[in-house]
Formats: C-alpha cells, structure tokens, sequence
C-alpha cells in the first residue's frame, strides 16, 4: 500500500484502511471550543525544563521535520499539569499548511492557525519510548499555535537547519538549542485525551495545548515551505 500522507489519495480520509483505530473513541486532532471546556481547579501549572545540551539533531521524515533530543536522562521534561509523573522530551515538529488560513491541526472555534508545533514528551514509568508510544498514559504533547505576524528571532536557527535537510530522510546535527524559547509568555492551556495526529494514530497522547500563539512572519512560513518540496501537500507562491 503506498504510503500515508497529506494527498488526495493517502490523506487523513484514507487512512482508516491501513490504521482503523482512525475511527476511535480519542482520535485527534480536534475542534477547541474555550466556551465549552470546563474548568478543572485540580490541575497543576505546567512545568517544563529543557537543557539545551540535549538537542541533537533535525530531521526530514517525510511528512514534516522534527528536532531529535538525547532523552537517557531526566535533563528535559515535563511535570505537572495534567499529567502526574514525569515525561522526558522526545522531539519537536511542526505541522503547516500551503496558506496562511490553514495548517495548524487543532482549531479554535473551528479557526486554524497557519502552523502548529508539538513537542512530544513519553511517561518515564514506561522503559523507553517505543515502550511508551502505545500505551493510554504513554505520551504527553505541548501544543504550540503560531500565528502570522512578526518575524520570531527564536524559529529562526531552525528554519536555517532546514535547507540542508531538503530531501525525505535527510538529518544533521543540531546541537545546543533550547526549545523553552520556542515557548509563549503564558503556559496557560487546554488538555484532554487524544492520540497521534498522524498515523499510527496510537491513542496514547494526553494533549495539552498553549492558549497563546506565538508569532511567525510570512517569510519564514515560506522557508518552512520551501523543505515542502517533498512534501506535495503544500504549495504556496513564496
Ligand atoms: C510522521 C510520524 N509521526 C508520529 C511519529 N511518532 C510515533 C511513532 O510511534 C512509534 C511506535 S511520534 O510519537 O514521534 C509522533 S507525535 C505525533 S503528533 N503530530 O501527534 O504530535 C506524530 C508522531
Ligand atoms: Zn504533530
């Protein structure tokens, strides 16, 4: 079967057929309406403390690119909020879209932000990764909504990664960088249980996602774009 994507013939409708827990009880992503979402005075503040050192390398997978981290120790996790325990950084990866009006997978009263970057952590109750990715507890993503607007200093050293990466499969190291700044002023947020955005879709993300965006400009989604060569779902006129 060919491989999933983003295309008219292996996009989110299709996937299903190879991965049918599509149809299940916490799929995401999904709608956020803040009027609805109910107030809960038990959960924490969150707490996230990255080390910069752990930062390894960036990598084109094909669907997107992420930011691999050394995650042997507990040098960058995340606590509190909704989760108990601690979750260990994996990786950070953004999703975009081929305009401005779309691209983000969660929406907010069903409005999409133009990108969205996850930074996906695993339970450490679990041995490794791999071990945590399946299970209900296992991972535990931030959500990040950027939203057009000023240039942001802090995207910038990754963006500039971005073009010796080009092609699918394609990595390099990328050391020394502390994803925090990546971060908005409030960590403020809304979570529930959800699952992987992309196949396999496992149903094991406890989401948690910022209520402020932070800003991208125009002329970095456009570089963003320009690693989408191989990606066909996005086409926009830089
Ligand atoms: C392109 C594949 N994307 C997957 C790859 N991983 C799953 C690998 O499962 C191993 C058994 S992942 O845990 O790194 C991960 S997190 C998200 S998201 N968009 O929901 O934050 C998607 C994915
Ligand atoms: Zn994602």
């Amino acid at each position: 079967s060919h491989e999933w994507g983003y295309g008219a013939t292996n996009g989110p409708d299709f996937w299903a057929d190879n991965f049918p827990i599509a149809n299940g009880p916490r799929q995401s992503p999904i709608n956020i309406v803040p009027k609805e979402a109910q107030y809960n005075s038990s959960l924490k503040a969150l707490k996230l403390r990255y080390d910069p050192s752990n930062a390894k390398g960036i990598l084109n997978n094909g669907h997107s690119f992420q930011v691999d981290f050394v995650d042997d120790t507990d040098s960058s996790t995340l606590t509190g909020g909704p989760i108990s325990g601690t979750y260990r950084l994996r990786q950070f990866h953004f999703h975009w879209g081929g305009s401005d009006d779309r691209g983000s997978e969660h929406t907010v009263n069903g409005i999409k932000f133009p990108c969205e970057l996850h930074l996906v952590h695993w339970n450490t109750k679990y041995p490794s990764f791999g071990e945590a990715a399946d299970k209900p507890d296992g991972l535990a993503v931030v959500g990040v909504f950027l939203k057009i607007g000023a240039a942001n200093p802090r995207l910038q050293k990754v963006l500039d990664a971005l073009d010796v990466i080009k092609n699918k499969g394609k990595q390099t190291t990328f050391a020394n960088f502390d994803a925090k700044t990546l971060l908005p002023g409030s960590l403020d947020y809304w979570t529930y249980d959800g699952s992987l955005t992309t196949p396999p879709l496992l149903e094991s993300v406890t989401w948690i996602v910022l209520k402020e965006p932070v800003s991208v400009s125009p002329a970095q989604v456009c570089n963003l774009l320009h690693l989408c060569a191989c990606f066909t779902y996005t086409k926009r006129n830089c």
